[in-house]
């Protein structure tokens, strides 16, 4: 036997969590300055939907346009505000309109629908319209997941958002299985206790998966600024070496690679006449010119100034030689465009292959550097074994 004091706990149970979850995300967003758009934002969906509760819960106590159409609004505004976070997490630029949309459209459909009596098409406007936002929330948090390197942030953690878009859809529909009952949460009945256990715990999970999210994303964004370089983007003389480390444990396990080393040519001159600025684009324009010559497993590196280096896992000299030469061609095929006048470009590069003998990465870098300096020595714009 279901005692009304059970399904009234457990909705206090869910403010609650609703309440203390919003204020650990403005937390978040003012003291500790994380994410802090996204983290007003589920403070903002987490405040909508306690302040809904509420409402809810106060029903014959309070005026009773506040205690069902406010109710019913806000909790819709609840699930847009979610949607709308979660586009913030993953895009940063999260998308206002299409949630804003569907809260501004129920909104207009329930004030003008009388609430009086049955209160059955009201609960499915705000149930099935907030399935609907949660379920598009879900779907594209799973497609960034998957596209996104998933290890650290599997495509798993947007369980949650499809698990409440099915609660809402249940309870929507629970309203064409029982025709006669008032959907009202506080009703004493297996069916409001079941979905509220099932909110309570959805309600915790959905903010910890996202919390985790925003974290590991800070996390991912540190990591990523710590080992870039920040004016071409290509990884720091730090990460390259840990890279070279890593390729040169392989070689033991027979995995060989090659390294391509590369010097832009008379970068002092083009500094001295066009200016800084102009020496700045120049190598943000080679590195964009190369990206496309590389696969996903190479890494290119800046090692310092104008010289950089392409690692080559699973390459011989031969590979290597084919690689440094498109490279080579590319860079001298397109000038820098600068003022309005052409700045012809060119580097020149020098190539080497792992050993089994080379004590380290650093021999073979040595190596490489030597083939670089022969490559100058030989008039520029060539590549030397
Ligand atoms: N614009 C710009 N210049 C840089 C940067 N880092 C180093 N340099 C400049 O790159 C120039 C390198 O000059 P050098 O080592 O003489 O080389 P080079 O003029 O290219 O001569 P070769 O390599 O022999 O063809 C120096 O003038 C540095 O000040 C940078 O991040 N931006």
């Amino acid at each position: 036997m279901i005692t009304p004091a059970q399904t009234l706990t457990l909705l206090a149970a869910v403010i609650l969590a609703a309440g203390v979850a919003a204020l650990v995300w403005l937390s978040l967003a003012f003291v500790a300055r994380v994410a802090p758009r996204a983290s007003c934002l589920m403070a903002g969906a987490n405040a909508a939907a306690a302040l809904s509760l509420t409402l809810h819960a106060l029903r014959g106590v309070l005026p009773d346009t506040l205690t069902y159409r406010a109710g019913d609004v806000l909790a819709l505004a609840s699930f847009a505000l979610l949607a709308v976070a979660v586009s913030a997490i993953l895009d940063r630029h999260p998308t206002w309109k299409p949630a804003t949309a569907a809260v501004l459209a129920a909104a207009g459909v329930l004030a003008l629908m009388p609430y009086d009596g049955d209160l059955r098409w009201q609960a499915r406007i705000v149930n099935f319209g907030g399935a609907a936002l949660t379920l598009a929330a879900a779907l594209s948090t799973w497609r960034r997941l998957r596209a996104a390197d998933g290890r650290r942030t599997p495509a798993g953690l947007s369980l949650p958002l499809f698990l409440i878009a099915a609660l809402m859809t249940v309870r929507g529909l629970e309203t064409f299985l029982n025709p006669g009952r008032t959907p009202d949460m506080r009703l004493p009945t297996e069916f409001n206790l079941a979905f509220l256990w099932a909110a309570l715990v959805l309600t915790l999970l959905q903010n910890a998966t996202l919390a985790f999210l925003v974290l590991m994303r800070l996390i991912l964004r540190i990591e990523r600024l710590l080992e870039r370089d920040p004016l071409t983007d290509t990884l720091n003389r730090r990460a390259f070496d840990q890279a070279l480390d890593h390729a040169h444990a392989w070689l033991r396990r027979g995995r060989g690679y090659a390294l391509v080393m590369i010097d832009m040519d008379r970068f002092k001159q083009l500094n001295d006449t066009l200016g800084h600025a102009a020496g700045d684009a120049a190598l943000r324009q080679m590195v964009r010119e190369l990206q496309p010559c590389l696969r996903e497993v190479d890494r290119f590196g800046r090692l310092g100034g104008e010289e950089f280096c392409v690692l080559l896992p699973d390459t011989d000299i031969a590979g290597a030689a084919l690689v440094a030469e498109r490279m080579r061609a590319l860079v001298h095929a397109t000038p820098l465009r600068w003022l309005e006048q052409d700045w012809p470009l060119s580097a020149s590069f020098g190539i080497a292959e792992a050993q089994r003998d080379d004590a380290d990465g650093a021999a073979l870098l040595a190596r490489a550097d030597q083939a670089l300096y022969r490559a100058k020595h030989q008039g520029r714009n060539v590549v030397q074994a």
